[in-house]
């Protein structure tokens, strides 16, 4: 399939991850973790987060998002996020079921983004038995309409957290994104922010698949490995996995990668801000551009071949560069959707 532009999951491995996985793929090696390439990657995250923190690997995003919710939450309690967050709205009521039934409150917020304001307005609604007591926040780092928690805006929702001794989720499917974009170290938006727990995106950024949970608080990580291992998330060869995550934190392709595709999403917002036709919804600041197009047009560009979703979010088209965006095809999709226009007004 040529290069589309509905999800960065559409891309495939970059070459530096292919690279150890061949290395990783001589010989034998212990199973179930106790590998040197699963001690490796371990030790990388720890070094490049500049923290002794505890580290596991899982296959997808949503596995990792609900057991790191799971080992935060009892059943009887909630968990904020904000109401286009990929925990409530693409992950099928996982989250729910790891939890045992914790539910999730809703929160509103402009550009996909949760407030302290949005949150003290849920976490103090109610108090009494009857409503699911507040435990957890959950935050999507860059978040599902492309745009960023800065470092001074999650420092504001940890001081609500330790006010209503909450703990904070974060769900860094797109994390390399956040990184490249602001420019910052990785410890800066997490843990030195406040983070507990960090959900680590390996499969958007350049993996086959892959993620990892990154425990700031060590307590947390309790008995996290026999968690991980009840839902079906221990990988036997797990070498594989850790071994594309070395590929990408000892070689650095995690963030020039995503600098790639966020510098893509930055052309490709400018190309399709010159037409009057197109409205770009939201501040583009990581490698997703959403587009608020005429139906038609989207009916055309679909017609042509064109892959992406108008599910997400509030509506529009979700445009998504990944580690590998071309900008010959992104100057194709342009002239495509140039080319529609014009049919259009025929
Ligand atoms: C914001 C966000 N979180 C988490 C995920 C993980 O989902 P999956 O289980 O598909 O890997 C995705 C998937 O693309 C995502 O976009
Ligand atoms: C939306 C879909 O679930 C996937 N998380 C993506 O971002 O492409």
């Amino acid at each position: 399939m040529l290069e589309q532009f509905a999800s960065d999951n559409y891309s495939g491995i970059c070459p530096e991850v292919m690279a150890y996985l061949d290395q990783a793929n001589s010989g034998y090696a212990r199973a179930y973790g106790e590998d040197e390439w699963t001690q490796r990657a371990t030790d990388s995250f720890r070094d490049i987060f500049e923290i002794d923190c505890e580290v596991f690997f899982v296959f997808n995003g949503t596995a990792a998002n609900s057991l790191a919710l799971g080992t935060l939450c009892r059943s009887y309690h909630s968990i904020v996020c904000h109401e286009v967050a990929h925990v409530e709205t693409d992950e099928c009521g996982a989250p729910e079921l790891f939890t045992h039934g914790s539910k999730l409150l809703l929160g509103k917020g402009a550009n996909g983004k949760l407030t302290p304001e949005s949150i003290i307005e849920i976490v103090t609604k109610r108090s009494d038995l009857h409503y699911p007591k507040p435990k957890a926040i959950s935050l999507t780092q860059s978040t599902e309409l492309g745009t960023l928690y800065s470092p001074e805006e999650l420092r504001r929702i940890r001081t609500v957290a330790d006010r209503y001794q909450l703990k904070l989720h974060m769900d860094g499917a797109r994390f390399s994104n956040a990184v490249a974009a602001m420019d910052v170290s990785p410890a800066e938006i997490t843990w030195h922010a406040g983070i507990d727990v960090l959900c680590f995106g390996g499969t958007k950024i350049g993996m086959a698949l892959g993620e990892a949970i990154l425990f700031f608080d060590k307590g947390l990580a309790a008995d996290f490995d026999y968690h991980c291992k009840q839902a079906g998330q221990v990988a036997s060869k797990m070498r594989y996995l850790s071994a594309q995550f070395l590929g990408l934190l000892e070689t650095g392709i995690w963030l020039k990668n995503a600098k790639h595709a966020n510098d893509c999403a930055a052309y490709l917002e400018t190309q399709l801000a010159q037409l009057p036709e197109i409205n770009i919804m939201f501040p583009r600041q990581a490698n997703a551009v959403f587009a608020e197009m005429p139906p038609l047009l989207i009916e055309a560009l679909h017609k042509q071949g064109w892959h992406f979703y108008t599910f997400i979010g509030v509506g529009g088209a979700r445009l998504m560069c990944s580690w590998n965006t071309t900008y010959e095809r992104m100057d194709e999709f342009i002239a495509d959707v140039k080319k529609a226009l014009v049919g259009l007004e025929r």
